[in-house]
């Protein structure tokens, strides 16, 4: 799967472009402020729905504009396939694909696996547990369709769960929904646990080749003591539950654990190397997503070059062209990028004040 055409109209500071895109690297170049984050953003605004810089989404929409229009046509193994994307200030958002309108935007992800590497990305590792929740799901939503639905069902149920414990519900009330709420929890918890099984096997390799030296542990944490059933610990633990006016355990407090020996990854390693561990943990989603559905991830890499040597640079490009993704990267100076690489990247483009020249990557 990759992008071969994106329209971009009124986002950011692009007022109209048309990129073509090759299904290998793709190199976005140009000076501080020029656009450059915001054609990633605009490939993952139409894969997501929204952004990953702002969670305002008319924020994205360029300042005297009414709304922005995405378009973009993209290579899938089933044909070609048209994708539209319309936003509009008032927060109303018209999603098509091949003409018809999408009713979920959950959709659009399905059809864009996407990817993102920033400067920030290695926050993942000492953010709270939603970053890593996010990660876990990322990957549990493209490797099983059911997830989503589970998913779904929790939250919603524990929503529901917290305003009756708002409202100092019995614990007899709150039987019937208990027993919903641990059916979608222990489905929702063997899917990540599995996904996370299977993460792992592929992690190891990719971890060798960026962090030699390292031995880095993941885990699965499921939100609640592993050795209890889930059924159990609703139960006893009503009292505390009624007086937090929430539910304190459970799928929604699940996390990802990296350690290093016995140390959280964050105080054993270096910014860079903490970088790289995400950059491992990246590839190998998209590598392990190759291998289950055959189906290929979009990576999004803002500032490659921001914190790696040369020689990670090369190791980070070559381990991401070998997932067989399709790869947009950005720098300032396209020497940061071209200097790591044996050939030229098959597409350049160069932006300047939100506009875009393709540019001749094999005269650099
Ligand atoms: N809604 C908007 N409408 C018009 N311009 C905007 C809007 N939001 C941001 N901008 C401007 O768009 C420009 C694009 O910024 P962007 O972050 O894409 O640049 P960049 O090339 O990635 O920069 P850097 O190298 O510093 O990260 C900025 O100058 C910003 O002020």
């Amino acid at each position: 799967m990759s992008l071969t055409q994106l329209n971009i109209h009124q986002f950011r500071n692009i007022h109209s472009a048309r990129l073509q895109f090759d299904a290998g690297l793709n190199l976005i170049c140009g000076e501080n402020g020029s656009g450059k984050t915001s054609v990633l953003e605009a490939i993952y605004f139409l894969g997501m729905g929204r952004s990953f810089r702002s969670h305002l989404s008319q924020r994205v929409i360029q300042f005297d504009a009414n709304e922005l229009t995405l378009f973009a046509e993209l290579n899938q193994p089933e044909g070609n396939m048209k994708l539209g994307l319309r936003r509009y200030r008032s927060g109303d958002i018209d999603v098509r694909l091949q003409g018809e309108k999408l009713k979920r935007l959950s959709e659009l992800a399905e059809t864009l696996p996407i990817q993102v590497i920033t400067p920030e990305s290695f926050s993942l590792l000492f953010e709270g547990p939603k970053a890593r929740r996010q990660f876990i799901d990322w990957g549990a939503f493209h490797s099983d369709h059911q997830f989503h639905g589970v998913w779904g069902n929790v939250r919603r149920i524990l929503k529901q769960r917290n305003q009756l414990l708002k409202q100092q519900a019995s614990q007899d009330t709150l039987k019937v929904w208990d027993a919903e709420l641990v059916r979608y929890t222990e489905a929702v918890t063997e899917i990540r646990s599995h996904y996370v099984d299977s993460l792992n096997a592929v992690l190891t390799g990719i971890i060798d080749k960026f962090l030699p030296q390292v031995e880095v542990k993941i885990s699965f944490t499921q939100g609640w003591d592993k050795k209890t059933p889930y059924a159990t610990v609703l139960y006893s633990q009503y009292q505390r539950d009624l007086a937090a006016g929430h539910t304190s355990s459970g799928a929604h407090k699940a996390d990802l654990r990296l350690r290093v020996g016995n140390l959280p990854v964050q105080d054993a390693l270096s910014r860079g190397q903490l970088k790289l561990l995400v950059c491992a943990l990246r590839i190998a989603q998209g590598k392990l997503l190759k291998q289950q559905i055959d189906k290929s991830s979009v990576y999004l890499v803002d500032d490659l070059p921001s914190e790696l040597d040369s020689k990670h640079r090369q190791l980070l490009l070559s381990q991401l062209l070998e997932t067989e993704a399709q790869v947009f990267v950005t720098a300032i100076e396209p020497t940061a990028i071209t200097d790591s690489l044996h050939s030229p990247p098959a597409q350049m483009f160069h932006m300047e004040q939100g506009n875009v020249t393709v540019k001749d990557a094999t005269s650099l």
